[in-house]
């Protein structure tokens, strides 16, 4: 299987979460949370069940909106790098069920500017092939996130949002992410994950908390 370093993605985004105060329903989640993930890092996003997590990413992403703080892109309009400079993969995969495997991957990765090309080297690393006649719904949830994943290969961005990526995944696949991810951060890219595993390269560790609720 060919994962390449192929050309590089730029220096940006480097990241940058300055104040972040942030709430779900009546609960503070974090009061003034700052950090920055640079191009070729990986963060690896830590705390509690319920900590906050899931919300820390979707504020990044822009789906939810801080109390307080704000989130840069290296001096790019957040619009814009959230439209075009991000990848956000949720724990639930977002796919259709009732379409076969390589409609979905069709329809995403164009949805994502994926060209031909793209959407070969992302079946081709993710050994995606046998599964493409497939419903989505009778993959499995290995398979389904492979799936998911292959957005990620096919459009390159340099921002990667992953809450707990690789939870369904066994040991083997566990390795193959591990060969993608650095793969991504040896071009610049930048990697943000939720985990309660370790992610499968080297990764500075960033700790909500949130023990005891
Ligand atoms: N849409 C919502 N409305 C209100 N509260 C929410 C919403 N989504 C999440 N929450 C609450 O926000 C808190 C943080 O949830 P979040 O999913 O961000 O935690 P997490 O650290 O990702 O947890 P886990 O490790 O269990 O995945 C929880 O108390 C949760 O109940």
């Amino acid at each position: 299987m060919g994962i390449e370093s192929g050309s590089q993605l730029g220096v940006w985004p480097m990241l940058s979460v300055a104040g972040l105060t942030l709430s779900r329903g009546e609960r503070r989640l974090f009061r003034g949370l700052s950090f920055e993930v640079a191009a070729g890092e990986a963060v690896a996003l830590t705390g509690a069940n319920g900590a906050g997590k899931t919300s820390l990413l979707r504020a990044v992403a822009g789906f939810i909106r801080p109390d307080a703080g704000t989130v840069g892109f290296n001096g790019l309009e957040p619009g814009e790098a959230r439209a075009t400079g991000l990848h956000w993969l949720g724990h639930l995969d977002g796919l259709k069920p009732a379409r076969r495997a390589r409609e979905e991957l069709t329809f995403q990765a164009k949805w994502f500017g994926a060209d031909a090309d793209g959407i070969a080297a992302a079946i081709d690393v993710l050994a995606l092939e046998p599964l493409l006649d497939l419903e989505v719904r009778k993959l499995s949830a290995g398979q389904r996130r492979r799936l998911a994943f292959a957005r990620l290969i096919a459009a390159p961005r340099p921002l990667w949002l992953l809450d707990e990526p690789f939870s369904p995944l066994d040991a083997r696949w566990r390795e193959v992410m591990g060969l993608i991810l650095q793969a991504h951060l040896d071009k610049g890219g930048a990697v943000l994950a939720a985990v309660h595993d370790p992610l499968p390269v080297p990764a500075r560790a960033l700790d909500i908390g949130g023990g005891g609720r």
